[in-house]
């Protein structure tokens, strides 16, 4: 195949120019080529959704392994494993909504050497990995649309889990195997997702989404030892004036109710603490202080901050049904703009 941007972007799309729809056969990239094939990256990543990156992801497999063997423990305690001595770059958490579930969170700093056993180990490697991926991706993203300013809203060196409201981290997903919960429609709330295949699949993009092939169950279509599926979430879209759509997703509940426990491994790529994004034209004043979105600035708020969660789960929720794009029209909406005169996301 060439490896020419221009010929492999031509091959993307049909050749009726009127008639832009993305090719049915996914363009992988493999992690050092992002930046070369920036072209096709970002091409894959505007229009259908999602990239598919080929990493050479050694230490997932342990990862996942060990983080199973969490979903039959009542009380893990980090101590157990040596994460303690990592405190502020990892967070252990049970939460009962929207779905039961255990969250472990950890940043992507360079410690897994320091950690005795060896599954814990794995993770963190592995969240390592995919931070270091995910400023690759960034960076193609920033230099494709000659917007350099992209990679200030981010740290080279991950910040501790206090330091942001939402900051950078891999959480991984402990589903338990009983689950009422619907799929959860969401975007997510940062710049990137980067999401391995996890123990097994039930990620799924929505169904209103129709440019993903054969299945919705988006790690059907990954290699999972080596595939990485890469999305936007709201703060792309937002910094980019909606050039990015965030990809709405969800979690098979039909798939988890079946009983096995299961975990996934997403890393999002999220703004710094003190990070601005612009506001972009279109948005009531009211709005202003949805900016900057995802984080608390230095010193504390000087303006109120918007509960990001319930915003999306409001938002998206409804949108979702309309489509994978998110329009910035949507921030727009008078209803919206009630809602935050109202202060109804503080
Ligand atoms: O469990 C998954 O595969 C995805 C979870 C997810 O979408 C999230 O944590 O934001
Ligand atoms: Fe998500």
């Amino acid at each position: 195949m060439s490896t020419d941007p221009n010929v492999l972007l031509r091959s993307l799309v049909s050749s009726d120019p009127h008639n832009l729809k993305i090719c049915r056969a996914f363009q992988r990239v493999a992690a050092d080529d992002v930046l070369r094939c920036r072209a096709e990256f970002c091409y894959e990543l505007k229009h259908r959704g999602f990239a598919i990156v080929q990493s050479d992801l050694k230490r997932r497999k342990d990862a996942l392994s060990w983080l199973e063997s969490l979903a039959g423990e009542r009380d893990p305690q980090l101590a157990d494993y040596g994460l303690d001595s990592l405190s502020g770059h990892v967070r252990h958490e049970r939460v009962e909504f929207p779905r039961p579930l255990q969250r472990l969170d950890i940043t992507g700093i360079s410690a897994g050497e320091a950690v005795a056993d060896a599954g814990a180990a794995a993770t963190l490697h592995l969240a390592r990995e995919l931070h270091e991926l995910s400023l690759t991706c960034l960076a193609a993203v920033a230099q494709h649309e000659e917007m350099p300013e992209l990679l200030d809203l981010v740290t080279e060196t991950p910040e501790p889990l206090h330091s942001a409201k939402e900051p950078s981290f891999l959480r991984a997903n402990i589903y338990g195997g009983k689950d009422s919960a619907g799929p959860c429609w969401h975007l997510d709330l940062g710049l990137l997702t980067l999401a391995p295949a996890g123990s097994w699949p039930a990620l799924m993009a929505s169904p209103f989404h129709d440019t993903i092939g054969e299945t919705a169950f988006l790690e059907e279509l990954l290699d999972p030892d080596r595939d990485v599926l890469v999305f936007a979430g709201t703060a792309l879209v937002l910094a980019t004036a909606s050039a990015y759509t965030g990809l709405v997703h969800g979690v098979s509940a039909g798939r988890l109710k079946q009983g096995r426990a299961r975990v996934s491994v997403p890393y999002f790529l999220r703004p710094r603490r003190g990070a601005t994004v612009e506001k972009p034209p279109c948005c009531d004043e009211s709005l202003a202080y949805l900016y900057p979105a995802a984080v608390q600035p230095e010193g504390g708020a000087a303006q109120p901050v918007l509960d990001l969660l319930r915003f999306h789960r409001d938002l998206y929720g409804r949108l979702c049904a309309r489509g994978q794009v998110v329009p910035l029209s949507a921030f727009a909406s008078p209803e919206l703009q009630q809602k935050v005169r109202e202060e109804y996301y503080l």
